[in-house]
């Protein structure tokens, strides 16, 4: 099943009047070219000791913090982030933050910002990004390994095998080329018929989205010269680790959105980015229903990030911020339906098509926000790696949040 236009029709139909408008995706109108206005918090140095595999620390030389130059247009903008806040209460931006749990697409939502608003990658990042799209390969295969011996289907080329075993073994991070003979090894095993399979059952192990993705494009990304394209950014993953923030400009006004790591270790600190906030993006992926948290392999992911929207509703210093709920990866959400029945997990769905299980789904997050107020939030279903789908619905979102602070 795929997802059918109808339902993807829906996104801004929560009450925007503009949906269709697209995006200010200019630079910022005089001419001058923008470097990238990001930074990122290093988190503290115990805490990368406590984060899981999950979160991988990249060698020394490839370090996740990215400090930029601010752009002569910027000279007066400000790198502070939401928790610094001086004694003068007063912003130049509107003041955004991502929040929502791990893998639920905050980044993703950020980085089609800073395509869609010119804020360009700069060379150390897309060294960076590439360094992660190798990383995500090879956490891929080996965790798809690792799924086929646990599993009773076997490899259908027997050959397969050993090459699997070599792969589980294999305890480096791969954040570089591959050498050619790993290299076949994975598209190998990647091409195994009886791997297809195992593919389809991929939430049981939660498996990234964009494993087919990267495994499909092996040969194009084991090149010396490969550079990520603006596709391959947005569909990598790169656990965020503290906060970074990206400043931009939309309808003449300039925002500055904050993102966070979503992993229960970062979610510690939220709290410490709250103060000035204008509103809030909380992305919450609905294709998670059959999966449970990487951190304890126990807690149903649905059920944790509709647990986390209920505590940001009833955040007192949210009471009048207004929230954009984000109800993310409709794609496989659509996709999963088909093979793995919404009413297994959620005994309360009577039943129904694709657009059904959406209203539900979108019932059950309306649900989460509890009492609030109507006008303090907006509801969207998207699929954040769709850069035309994000750019309308961005602009929709941009536009009512300057439209209240009017
Ligand atoms: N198919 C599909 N993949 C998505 C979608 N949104 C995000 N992804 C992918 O999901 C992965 C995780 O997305 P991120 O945006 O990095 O998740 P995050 O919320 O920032 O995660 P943390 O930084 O760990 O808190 C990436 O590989 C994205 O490309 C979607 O709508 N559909
Ligand atoms: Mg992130």
């Amino acid at each position: 099943m795929g997802c059918n236009s109808s339902s993807l029709n829906k996104v801004g139909d929560a009450g925007n009047a503009d949906n269709k408008t697209p995006p200010e995706a200019q630079a910022n109108g005089n001419g001058t070219k923008l470097e990238p206005v990001i930074e990122q918090q290093e988190p503290a140095a115990e805490e990368v000791v406590e984060r899981k595999d999950l979160t991988p620390v990249p060698p020394p030389s490839i370090s996740p913090q990215i400090m930029l130059q601010v752009p002569e247009v910027r000279a007066s903008r400000s790198n502070t982030p939401a928790s610094q806040k001086s004694n003068d209460q007063s912003y130049s931006h509107i003041r955004l933050l991502l929040l929502g749990s791990a893998e639920s697409g905050k980044t993703t939502v950020l980085e089609q910002v800073r395509l869609l608003y010119k804020q360009h990658f700069t060379e150390s990042e897309y060294f960076h990004r590439r360094a992660f799209i190798y990383h995500n390969i090879f956490k891929c295969i080996k965790s798809l390994c690792r799924a086929m011996k646990m599993s009773d289907i076997g490899f259908a080329d027997p050959i397969n095998m050993g090459r699997s075993q070599s792969i589980i073994a294999d305890e480096e991070n791969h954040y570089g080329i591959f050498s050619k003979e790993l290299a076949e090894k994975i598209k190998c095993i990647w091409a195994d018929k009886s791997m297809q399979s195992l593919y389809a059952r991929r939430s049981q192990f939660n498996l990234n989205d964009s494993a087919a993705y990267f495994l499909n494009n092996l040969d194009k990304i084991n090149t010396l010269d490969y550079k990520p394209s603006d596709r391959d950014l947005i569909m990598a993953y790169v656990p965020t680790c503290g906060v970074q923030n990206v400043i931009f400009t939309a309808s003449n006004q300039s925002f500055q959105l904050f993102d966070i790591g979503g992993q229960k270790i970062d979610r510690r600190k939220w709290a410490t980015q709250y103060e000035g906030i204008d509103a809030i993006f909380f992305c919450l992926a609905i294709s998670e229903y059959d999966q449970k948290m990487n951190e304890d392999m126990v807690t149903n992911r649905l059920d944790d990030a509709l647990k986390l929207l209920e505590t940001i509703s009833e955040e007192p210093m949210f009471a009048t911020t207004p929230i954009y709920l984000f109800l993310n990866e409709i794609d496989v959400f659509c996709e999963k339906l088909d093979v793995i029945p919404l009413s297994n997990y959620r005994k309360d769905f009577p039943g129904g098509d694709q657009d059904d299980a959406l209203d539900f789904m979108e019932n059950l997050a309306v649900a989460a926000l509890g009492k609030r107020d109507k006008s303090l939030y907006r509801v969207y279903r998207c699929i954040a790696i769709d850069t035309q789908m994000m750019a309308e619905l961005l602009s929709t979102v941009f536009k009512d949040i300057m439209k209240r602070k009017r």
